[in-house]
């Protein structure tokens, strides 16, 4: 395994086939978005190294899928212990390659990563099939299911080793192989995690890591004839392009995407709660996260005092070197990214808004070296209509649009007005109320005076444009196997 390329002293990644790392002929720059310099080299695999990665995965399917979820749960966990083992080290390689906080890598994105191995791993020893008696035709019926075979799994760059562990833990603990590609913008974590893998013991081939680009490396796994399943999170139109490529061969797919999450707030509302809760559900991990919130509906009595407060406490969301533990917020992914964050403030400006706050570098005490990253500061929004794409369209960085509302029909109405439906907040003290909303309201996860409370057993996903499926708890073990139907005359 190659860590450094003497030349420039940059990290080269290798692809992990078969169980063995293996360079690339060309390469992509990977940046560090809290410098904006290059600092690692990722390869560019195409359909060579795909074609290469999905047969190590289908020569190792059959033994792997023959053992007993016992015997793989004992390996996951093993590679669990690993990565909470080397926490500090994952946590560092994350918040460097992606630019979020070294908190929020510490305490969120790597343990979830170890937790994802053993709650998945766990899982499976519990899921039961179905039987029916069918005594009056002299028959018994059951259901088994079976691993898919090999699964393609394709992750974003947000959450990177929490959301490729999320696909790849109950992928393998349900019996299948994988060939997985990460981000690659965000690719390190992924790496570092194959070296652990191996450690681990889980055979050859069980889970292959193609490094690359959307278009060649992905699209080679997406249109692979022998991939059956793909799981992918992303944008929507990486979604549809993906929906596209694996049509022909009517591929199994789950599709968790983009979101325009609506927060609705009544009167009533626990209000130190919710504005401490809608500040971080607006721009924890800068934002850059699928369920963060972006449009608040406030009822018009608490408006003024609302938006007052909420300003005030997204100016102390602390944007900054994602390695100062006071940094609540550290730099966004890329230039480009940054560039069509800003582009909607542009653009909300331009439309009459109202920048409440987020306005300038310049706010921001930033070191010399970290001049030309990627930080954009909580940005807060008002006196934008509905029908604009700043309101329409995911911006998917810190910035959160305000509105008053006056009634309740009102409320669901503009909520629901946005092709996406991830997720959606609602915040009341009137039980009935909030039951009321969240039946109404058209989001795949609803959160009622709180946001992001998470057990893994629940079913995860999207209506409308932010996806197809769900995963999580026996929505995973659902999608990763197939179900069979065998029925015994007697
Ligand atoms: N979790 C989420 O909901 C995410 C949403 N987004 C949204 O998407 C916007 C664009 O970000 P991108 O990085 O361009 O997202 P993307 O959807 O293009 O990238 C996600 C993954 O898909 C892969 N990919 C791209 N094109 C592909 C193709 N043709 N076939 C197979 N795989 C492909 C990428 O390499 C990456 O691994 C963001 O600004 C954000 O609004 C982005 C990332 C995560
Ligand atoms: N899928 C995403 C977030 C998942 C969070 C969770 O499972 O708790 C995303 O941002 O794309």
């Amino acid at each position: 395994m190659s860590k450094t390329s003497g030349e420039h002293s940059l990290l080269v990644l290798e692809n992990y086939i078969g169980g063995k790392f293996v360079s690339c002929r060309s390469y992509i720059d990977s940046y560090d978005p809290s410098t904006g310099e290059v600092y690692c080299k990722v390869p560019d695999s195409g359909k060579e190294e795909v074609d290469a990665a999905v047969a190590a995965a289908e020569e190792a399917f059959p033994e792997w899928s023959a053992r007993s979820p016992e015997q793989r749960a004992k390996i996951l966990h093993k590679l669990a212990d690993l990565i909470e083992a080397n926490l500090e080290e994952f946590a560092q390689a994350e918040s460097k390659d992606q630019g979020k906080t070294i908190t929020a890598a510490r305490t969120v994105d790597i343990p979830r990563a170890a937790y994802n191995f053993r709650f998945f791993s766990t899982s499976m020893l519990h899921h039961t099939t179905d039987c029916s008696p069918m005594d009056h035709m002299g028959c018994l019926n059951y259901t088994v299911r079976c691993p898919v075979g090999v699964a393609g799994l394709i992750s974003p760059w947000n959450l990177p080793l929490y959301l490729l562990t999320w696909k790849i833990a109950p992928a393998i603990a349900a019996g299948n192989t994988v060939v997985a590609k990460p981000s690659e913008m965000t690719s390190v974590t992924a790496w570092m995690l194959c070296k652990l893998i191996q450690q681990a013991g889980v055979p050859p081939g069980v889970v292959n890591i193609v490094f690359g680009s959307g278009p060649r490396a992905g699209d080679a796994l997406v249109s692979h004839p022998e991939v059956p399943l793909i799981s992918f999170t992303g944008s929507t139109a990486t979604a549809q392009r993906i929906t596209e490529r694996s049509a022909p061969y009517c591929k199994k797919l789950s599709l968790e995407l983009g979101g325009k999450n609506p927060a609705i707030i009544f009167a009533d509302a626990d209000l130190d709660q919710c504005i401490e809760t809608t500040v971080r559900s607006s721009f924890l991990n800068q934002g850059e996260i699928c369920l963060c919130t972006s449009r608040i509906y406030v009822e018009r009595s608490i408006y003024s005092e609302f938006l007052e407060r909420f300003v005030a406490a997204a100016k102390k969301w602390k944007t900054g070197v994602p390695s100062d533990p006071s940094s609540k917020n550290g730099a966004l992914i890329s230039k480009e990214h940054l560039e069509k964050v800003r582009s909607y403030i542009a653009l909300a400006k331009s439309e009459g808004g109202i920048i409440h706050c987020g306005e300038g570098l310049d706010q921001l005490d930033l070191p010399e070296r970290n001049k030309s990253g990627y930080f954009m500061p909580t940005t807060v929004i008002t006196g934008i209509s509905d029908s604009s794409r700043v309101m329409q369209e995911e911006i998917f960085g810190p910035v959160t649009c305000i509105s008053p509302f006056d009634t309740e029909d009102e409320a669901v109405a503009r909520g629901n007005g946005v092709r996406y439906g991830l997720s959606a907040t609602v915040w009341s003290k009137d039980v009935g109320k909030v039951h009321r909303v969240a039946q109404r309201l058209q989001a795949g996860l609803v959160w009622t005076n709180c946001w992001l409370v998470r057990d893994l057993n629940l079913p995860f996903g999207g209506m409308k444009n932010s996806g197809v499926g769900r995963e999580g708890g026996k929505d995973s073990y659902h999608f990763f196997t197939e179900v069979k139907s065998i029925t015994i005359k007697h």
